[in-house]
This record gives C-alpha cells, structure tokens and sequence, in this order.
C-alpha cells in the first residue's frame, strides 16, 4: 500500500471530487459515515458518554459529520467545538447547520481554559481538532486542552491522525499531541505512523478506503509502501513440483565465536527452515560439536582458530554469504571479513558484529558487492551513519548511506524499513514479544535464504522482514508476547510462508 503525503492525499480528494462529481461535503459525510460504521460495530448501542471534540476545519467537520450519526442512532453525544479561529470551513459550517435538524443541544464552544469540560476515564473521546492540515505546533490553551484529554485516560479515538501530530515532521520534544488509542485514518497511512518517534501517538490504526479516484491512486509516484500480505505474497515464488535441493541454493553462513556459537545455529535454523536447498557454516573450531548436534541438516567447515574467525574459505562455493552473528571484532575477525570481500562476487548478507567491523574499518565499505543487504538495528545504524536529528533525518542519512555503497538496508525496529535508493518499504507484520536475543540472527538467516533461492536482493529484504515478523506473530499467538524465544520465531516460519495465500487471520490469532 502506498504512504502518501498531505499534499498528495489533498490532490486525490480534488481529483476525486472532480472525476466522481460529488462535492467536497459529499465526500466527507462519505468518509465520516464509514467512520461512524466502524464506531458503531464496536460499540454496538453502549450508553457510554461519547465527547467529540471538533477544530474549525475539515477535520472538525469530519468530527461533527460522526457525531450526528451517532446521535441519530441514540448514543450520548456531546459536541465540542474548539473554536482557536474564527475562520471555520465551508464544509464544517454546513455540518454545523445539519445539527440543528437533529438536535437541541447545540455543540459547546471551547474558546478557553473557562470552558474546559470535565472528561472522565470511562468517557469515550473522538479527537476530530485537527487532520492533515496542522501546519504549526497547537500552542496555549488548545495545546492545554490535548494535555487534559491525555491526562483523562479517556479512551480516544483519533480521526485520520492524532491532533498535533504533522504528516511530514516530527513534532518537537514538549509539543502538544493525542495520544490516541486507536486512529482511524483515511484512504492511505502516513508514514509518521510507522517513525519509532512519533508512532505511540497513534495507537492501533485502520485505514479506511474513502473511495479516493483509484485510477490518480494507481498513479501517483510515492517512493514509500507499506508492506503487508498482499504486498509480501506478490513477492513469493512458487517452487516447482520438479524440483531438487540443488534449485533452492547453498548459504553459506559465517559468523560465531567462543561463548556465541548459539547466533550461528539460529541463522541456519531460520535459512533451512526458510527453504534453502543446502547450508554450510563456516565457524571457529569451539562450535563444531555444537553445530553438528544441534542442527544435523547443515554442513559444517571450521577456522584454524578456536576461538574466533580468522580467514575465510576463499575456494568455497556458495550461492550466498552471510556474515557476522556472534563473530566479535577482533583484528583477525577484520581480516576474515577482507578475506570474504575480496573473494565474493555475489551480494552479501552483512549483520550484527559485521556491521561494527565495516563501521569501525569505513574502507571495507567499498568492497561490498552491489545489491548487498546490512541489516542493523538502530545503534548500529547509529555507528554506520553518524547520528541523526530526528527520524525524517534519519531516513534521509540512510538514503544516501544506501545509494552511496549500492546496497540495500534494512532498518530494524517495531516497524522495519527496507531501504534502496529513494524507494523505502515500511513492514506491518511483527509484534514485541519479538524483542529478545536473537531474533536479528533468525531475520539474517531467511533474507540469506531468500536470496539463495534466486530473489532480487531487494524482494528478499523485503520479503524476508515481512515473513520473520509473521513468524512472530504465529509464535507469540501460541506463546505469549514474554515467552516468545528466537528459535520460536524460526520454527514458525513454515506457517508464515502458508499463511501469505490464506485469508484473514482468525481474531484467535491476532495480538
Ligand atoms: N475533501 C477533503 O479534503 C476531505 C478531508 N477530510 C478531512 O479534512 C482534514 C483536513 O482538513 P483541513 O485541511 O481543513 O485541515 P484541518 O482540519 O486538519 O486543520 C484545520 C485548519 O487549522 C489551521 N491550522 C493549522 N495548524 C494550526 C494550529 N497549530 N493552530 C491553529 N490553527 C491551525 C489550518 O489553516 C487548517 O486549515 C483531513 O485530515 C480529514 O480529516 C475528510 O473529510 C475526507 C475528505
Ligand atoms: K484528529
């Protein structure tokens, strides 16, 4: 699914307009509608007390569309009408009017901390103040106001975003926000929702298709997607009835070092069990024992050393390389990265104690083959980038760290980002039982599967993220987010794989 800014979202609703011939309002009792549906599911007629708070723009006309609807079908509604300009929309003042048909209490104006209203844990709150259309921090007592909704506890329901929450920024360090618990946005995410920054904001979120002009959607340029099933399986490739191991390629995975040997075992655990047709690693001496009886499946070569890498096979043939779980950086580790990248031609699967070598030795950099994927979670990224001002800044960094070294990054966190030039891949599968030691070498070992069995380097990132995220949740649906281990999430891989061509999950298996 594409992430659109404010300016393309505003281009689809005039295109719409246009194209559909309806009018703006007819769009938004549109969009407001379907919001009100899916408030109405939830709450099934509940005589909760429902505050809506509405701006004096389209959001506010949004918030005033929901709230007649809601008082139609006999819930307990109170408007709000946070009135920090005068300048009220169009479509909000014809909405203003609609209310009168349908209700005696007219909506309370908010110009002040005076007119504040009490608002309670148990209330249900619908923050409808501003949308996309925030072009400047909320200040004074509007900015007091989002405090007071955020100290109620009230659950809140954010329309198309959290008030005071920008599309194209993030809002500075003591900025006034909603933290909602649950956003309903419409037609396209916006990519602050998925930023480690500002996405608590935001709560769960649900986009809502308002019917935007599909052929303007199908069309428009956005270089940032995010990746859900439908996205992953358009990625997948079938295998062959008439097929053997030698199809599905040789990973061959290096990495490991006294007290670490465990990393390596979960990587090619996670490569076999992602389909790789043979696995080899390449380990010091201490892990063969350990290998060879922990996993049977794959093959096992050793370094002279021990203890620690220090070379690497140069004549040895492998589909695809990955390299740097539980390697340590030592001087002679160093060289057997050199070693490595001296020898192979192939794009390269580079990840955790890879990555501080290439950060501490910036040289080695040069000799990645093109296409190679790094894998970093955010100190690492930190120690290859340099520091950051804020996550717009950092996606830029990492931007151009990308196109510099032609390879393609993998941002780890709550939501990862797949980075290739300009074009970045946001992943939506995933939950935070997946935080826990080792889950980064799984991840290694599917995108070196994937990337043995053909993938383009940037559909197996990809593709891989979003399959290891998935593996979580079927782990942690099982589990329990605190008892997910590493080795659960690549023994669940199997069902994610399946799982791209099945329909929607039962709500049994949903976190
Ligand atoms: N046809 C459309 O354009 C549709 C728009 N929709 C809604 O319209 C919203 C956008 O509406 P608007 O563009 O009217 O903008 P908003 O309602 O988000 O903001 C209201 C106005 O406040 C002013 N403003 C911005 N920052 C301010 C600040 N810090 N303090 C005080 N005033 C400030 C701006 O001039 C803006 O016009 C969307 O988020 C969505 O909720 C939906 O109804 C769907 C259809
Ligand atoms: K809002």
């Amino acid at each position: 699914m594409k992430i659109l800014t404010a300016e393309q979202l505003s281009e689809a609703d005039k295109r719409t307009i246009e194209r559909q011939n309806i009018t703006s309002e007819e769009l938004m009792e549109r969009a407001a509608t379907l919001v009100f549906n899916e408030i109405h599911n939830r709450l099934n007629g509940a005589p909760i007390p429902i505050k809506v708070f509405c701006g004096i723009g389209n959001n506010g006309g949004d918030g005033l569309v929901i709230a007649r609807h809601l008082i139609q079908h006999g819930y307990h509604v109170t408007i709000y009408v946070v009135n920090y300009s005068d300048k009220r929309s169009d479509d909000f003042l014809a909405n203003y009017e609609k209310l009168k048909s349908i209700t005696n209490d007219w909506p309370q104006l908010i110009k002040g901390e005076d007119n504040f209203p009490e608002i309670n844990t148990g209330d249900f709150v619908i923050d409808a103040m501003f949308g996309i259309g925030l072009n400047r921090p909320i200040e004074g007592w509007v900015a007091k106001l989002v405090g007071l909704i955020n100290d109620s506890k009230a659950f809140t329901l954010a329309i198309d975003m959290p008030s005071g929450l920008f599309s194209d920024k993030v809002p500075g360090n003591d900025a006034a926000v909603i933290e909602a618990d649950f956003t309903l946005s419409f037609q396209a995410p916006k990519l602050v929702f998925f930023l480690p920054e500002t996405m608590d904001y935001v709560g769960d979120l649900q986009i809502l298709d308002i019917g935007l002009d599909r052929e303007f959607l199908a069309e428009i340029k956005a270089p940032i997607h995010l990746i859900e099933k439908v996205e992953a399986a358009s990625l997948y490739k079938p295998r062959k009835t008439n097929s053997h191991k030698g199809d599905y390629g040789h990973v061959l995975i290096v990495g490991g070092s006294y007290g670490k040997i465990g990393s390596v075992l979960l990587t090619a655990t996670a490569a076999l069990k992602t389909g790789s047709g043979l696995c080899s690693l390449y380990i010091p001496e201490c892990g063969y024992n350990i290998v060879q009886t922990g996993l049977p499946e794959a093959m096992v070569l050793t370094d002279k050393d021990s203890e620690q890498l220090t070379t690497y096979p140069e004549d040895f043939e492998a589909d695809v390389v990955c390299f740097g779980m539980g390697a340590g950086t030592s001087q002679k580790t160093v060289g057997a990265l050199e070693d490595l990248l001296n020898s192979v031609k192939e794009p390269v699967v580079i990840d955790a104690d890879g990555l501080n070598i290439l950060s501490n030795n910036k040289k080695l950099l040069d000799l990645l083959p093109k296409d190679s994927v790094l894998t970093p979670h955010p100190g690492e990224l930190k120690r290859l980038i340099g520091e950051w001002q804020d996550d717009f800044d950092k996606l830029e960094k990492a931007k151009d760290f990308s196109k510099k070294y032609d390879v393609v990054l993998v941002i780890k966190g709550a939501h990862s980002f797949t980075i290739k030039g300009d074009e970045i891949y946001v992943n939506n599968s995933g939950n935070p039982g997946m935080a826990t030691a080792g889950s980064g070498d799984v991840l290694s070992g599917v995108i070196t599967s994937l990337l043995g069995q053909s993938y383009e380097p940037l559909s197996a990132a990809i593709l891989g993220v979003y399959l290891h995220g998935r593996s979580g949740d079927f782990a942690a649906s099982e589990l329990g987010y605190e008892s997910v281990l590493a080795g659960d999430i690549a023994q669940n891989i199997g069902k994610a794989v399946k799982d791209l061509f099945q329909s929607e999950m039962k709500d049994s298996e949903r976190n």
